[in-house]
């Protein structure tokens, strides 16, 4: 912003609106209730995105008083021009809202923060309020979806997973693509998803945004903001068991889930609820993992370098996953080698298995699970904790709530990986294993079983996958939010009257 003016960059303006003299009460386009002649609208108003402290965005306006009315009215009218040429602005949109999630306050907020927005920036906007759990999945089965720009998910994690399951499920099925072929190149939806938060974790918001704000969010959808965004596909024996885009859990955040699910009267409590049980418990899951470990792209779950907007690590990884055109004669894919360069294994006793495809950062963990992850460069982050005591599980979780690296600990494993296979082993106990303990006889018996219970389930995303044995493919940029990934944070400014740019 140069010191004698200030720029307003026309991307980022939400509306141009004319303003009654008297400051009248104005309709949804703006006029007041007494028709607005052009010969009467002196001044009008510029509303754009004005960016506050810590990745907030808030709705500015500016005011420009024009002598001739005549002049004015051209002024709104060819900025509106302008504004219509900004292809990437959405103009109808599918709005699901989940009433049920967080703090059961999604109508309230998309109805309070968001929808004067929507109309602010004449965004025609078709809203459902679901009905029951995948409600949202089975009506983007039917829908139709020619005419929008794009879909909006006012909810948290679980809601957007089920948005994003319907949609691509849909996206296969029109394509001809078997979903439930683990080789197959997926086509890439063409509709853009934008999040409302307004869940009990929101880590997809928070790690494309920056900040889990129901009104940032609105902007950014409002100005056609957007981010490409991996997603996994996570199979079992030729069978697509759900897509996944940020966080997959077995074990611990597995077990937390499954617990807490049965607590959702809680809100968002039900998980410091059931995590603190779960710590307690520590069980202990033996399994295999194999994995296939990202060709070296110059990044690695240690970076210090983080994906922020215009992140090269991930442009450079869009540029070399271009979508091939589907080939229904496919040749099945080549059997997975094991050794330098190909498939490698670990098999152990876990307390968890974490797969992070983005940071999931959030308000518990603002860093993220997995900090140095990208958003969009076709890899997801594999840590595998090690049973340990559990002060040192314990001080390994503490570390989420700082900036401290979370996998400097002789018990974690972390790769970038591709793909990933998980085969469960599961413990039969034997007579002569069982622990004799004086003081709690058989209960040891009973502790042994319970500590090493044959399986967890798998968090994904916030839903639950009961089957332990799973099959997970990073299709790198698969689908695009209405986002443009962590800004560098920037002093919040003001745009007082000034010109405008392009
Ligand atoms: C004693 C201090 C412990 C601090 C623990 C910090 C660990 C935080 C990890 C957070 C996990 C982030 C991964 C995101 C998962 C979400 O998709 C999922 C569902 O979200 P939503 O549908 O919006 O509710 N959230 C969870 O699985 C919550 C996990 C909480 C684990 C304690
Ligand atoms: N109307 C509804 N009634 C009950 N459950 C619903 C409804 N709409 C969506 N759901 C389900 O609610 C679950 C949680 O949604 P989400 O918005 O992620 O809330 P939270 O972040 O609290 O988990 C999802 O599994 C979703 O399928
Ligand atoms: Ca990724």
């Amino acid at each position: 912003m140069s010191s004698d003016s200030n720029v307003l960059d026309l991307s980022e303006v939400i509306a141009v609106t004319p303003v009654e003299k008297h400051g009248g009460q104005r309709n949804k386009d703006g006029f007041s209730d007494i028709e607005l002649t052009p010969i009467s609208c002196s001044r009008f108003a510029v509303h754009y995105v004005e960016k506050k402290r810590g990745r907030v965005w808030r709705p500015g306006r500016v005011t420009f008083k024009c002598q001739d009315p005549t002049v004015c009215r051209e002024w709104i009218d060819r900025l509106q021009e302008r504004l219509n040429q900004e292809y990437l602005r959405p103009r109808r949109l599918l709005v699901f809202v989940n009433p049920f999630g967080g703090k059961k306050r999604g109508v309230q907020i998309y109805q309070q923060k968001v929808a004067p927005l929507f109309d602010l920036a004449r965004i025609k906007a078709d809203v459902i309020v679901t009905e029951r759990a995948g409600h949202a999945q089975d009506l983007l089965q039917e829908l139709e979806l020619n005419k929008l720009d794009g879909i909006v998910c006012v909810g948290g994690d679980g809601m957007f997973s089920e948005i994003l399951n319907g949609l691509i499920v849909r996206t296969q099925q029109e394509a001809g693509v078997d979903k439930d072929w683990l080789a197959a190149e997926l086509v890439r939806p063409h509709l853009r998803i934008g999040i409302i938060p307004a869940g009990s974790t929101d880590a997809v918001s928070y790690a494309t945004v920056g900040v889990n704000d129901p009104v940032t969010s609105a902007l950014h959808i409002i100005i056609g903001d957007c981010q490409p965004l991996d997603v996994s596909s996570v199979h079992y024996r030729s069978q697509l068991l759900r897509y996944n885009v940020s966080f997959l859990g077995y074990g611990f955040y597995g077990d937390v889930v499954r617990d807490s699910d049965l607590r959702r009267w809680m809100g968002p409590t039900r998980y410091d609820y059931s995590g603190f049980k779960k710590f307690c418990r520590r069980k202990i899951y033996e399994g295999e993992v194999a994995f296939l470990p990202c060709a070296d792209q110059g990044s690695s779950p240690y970076d210090q370098i983080r994906c922020t907007e215009g992140c090269l690590v991930c442009k450079q990884a869009g540029e070399k996953n271009k979508p091939t055109p589907f080939n229904p004669s496919e040749e099945p894919r080549a059997v997975e080698t094991f050794g330098p360069g190909g498939w490698q294994r670990v098999r152990g006793r876990f307390i968890a298995i974490n797969a992070a495809t983005n940071s999931c950062a959030c308000k518990k963990t603002p860093k993220g699970v997995s900090p140095a992850a990208h958003l969009a460069d076709g890899c997801t982050d594999l840590i595998l904790i090690h049973a340990t005591p559990r002060y040192r599980f314990l001080g390994h979780l503490l570390k989420h709530l700082t900036d401290s690296d979370r996998f400097n600990h002789s018990f974690i494993e972390v790769y970038r990986v591709r793909e990933f296979k998980f085969r469960p082993v599961i413990i039969e106990e034997t007579e002569d294993e069982q622990v004799e303990d004086e003081e709690a006889g058989v209960l040891s018996r009973r502790n042994r079983r319970r500590n090493t219970r044959r399986n967890s389930v798998w968090n994904c995303d916030g839903e639950i996958i009961d089957q332990p044995a799973v099959d997970v493919k990073v299709h790198c940029q698969l689908i695009k939010l209405f986002a443009r990934g962590i800004e560098e944070t920037k002093q919040s400014s003001c745009w007082p009257v000034g010109c405008f740019c392009a």
